[in-house]
């Protein structure tokens, strides 16, 4: 290792945080119900890990109110956000009573008995098989038992600390109404159009 990456400073929370909120991510809703109750909180920190068996991982905060009874439910189901859900993501992002965040919304059951969001983008239903905790997380590993994908909309996006959508392009397979236009929003290209030249700084 170079002396002066040995002698670099560590990375502080705050500039942790700055640099992760470049990124974009989906938005997602945890639900979970059972003896510990029902919860659910919004969470990005979502990821796949394989798909034999299909498993995800999602990273909870240990000082979420949605934590015990997630945990001690063992099942949940991540239910991603479409264009149209900012309001949920947001009652669903801390500080609203656990009732409220459940008042909105279409909710149905799919296999585990943790809410699933009618129209969400699509629903993987879960159980918890693993639990790995990282400073202030948990990284729940979960086992994907069944999977329910309604939504035709948009996936809501959560980059620079607001929430934003792709620009509209023709799904692949359907024959464009007419012809994409080239969008600037979060650097998205038509996945039909030409890739355009690299530019180096
Ligand atoms: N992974 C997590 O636990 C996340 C928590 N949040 C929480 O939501 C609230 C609003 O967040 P922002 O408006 O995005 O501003 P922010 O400045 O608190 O967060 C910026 C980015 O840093 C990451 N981040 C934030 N808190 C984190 C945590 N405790 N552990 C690991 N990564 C974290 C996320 O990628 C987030 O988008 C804050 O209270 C934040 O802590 C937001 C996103 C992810
Ligand atoms: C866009 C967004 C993404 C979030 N992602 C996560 C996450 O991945 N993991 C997490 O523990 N909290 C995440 N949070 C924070 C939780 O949603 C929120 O803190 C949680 O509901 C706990 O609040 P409460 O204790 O008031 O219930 C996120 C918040 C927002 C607004």
């Amino acid at each position: 290792m170079p002396d002066s990456a040995a002698a670099a400073p560590p990375v502080d929370a705050m500039a942790y945080r700055e640099a992760m909120s470049r990124l974009a991510s989906s938005v997602h809703l945890i639900t979970t119900d059972g003896p510990g109750g029902r919860a659910g909180f919004t969470a990005s920190a979502v990821c796949s890990v394989s798909d034999t068996p299909p498993t995800l991982l999602v990273c909870i905060n240990r000082a979420s109110s949605a934590y015990a009874a997630l945990t001690r439910n063992g099942v949940l189901c991540v239910n991603t956000l479409g264009e149209g859900h900012q309001a949920l993501a947001t009652r669903f992002g801390g500080r609203t009573p656990m009732d409220e965040r459940f008042a909105d919304g279409a909710w149905r059951r799919l296999r585990s008995g943790a809410p699933a969001l009618a129209d969400a983008l699509v629903s993987f239903d879960c159980r918890l098989v693993g639990r790995h905790d990282v400073g202030t997380h948990d990284v729940l590993f979960c086992a994907v038992e069944a999977v329910a994908a309604a939504g035709e909309a948009e996936p809501l996006l959560y980059s620079e600390r607001r929430y934003r959508t792709l620009p509209r392009v023709p799904r692949l397979g359907s024959a464009p109404s007419e012809p994409a236009k080239p969008s600037r929003a979060l650097g998205a290209r038509p996945v039909d159009a030409p890739m355009p030249a690299l530019r180096s700084a």
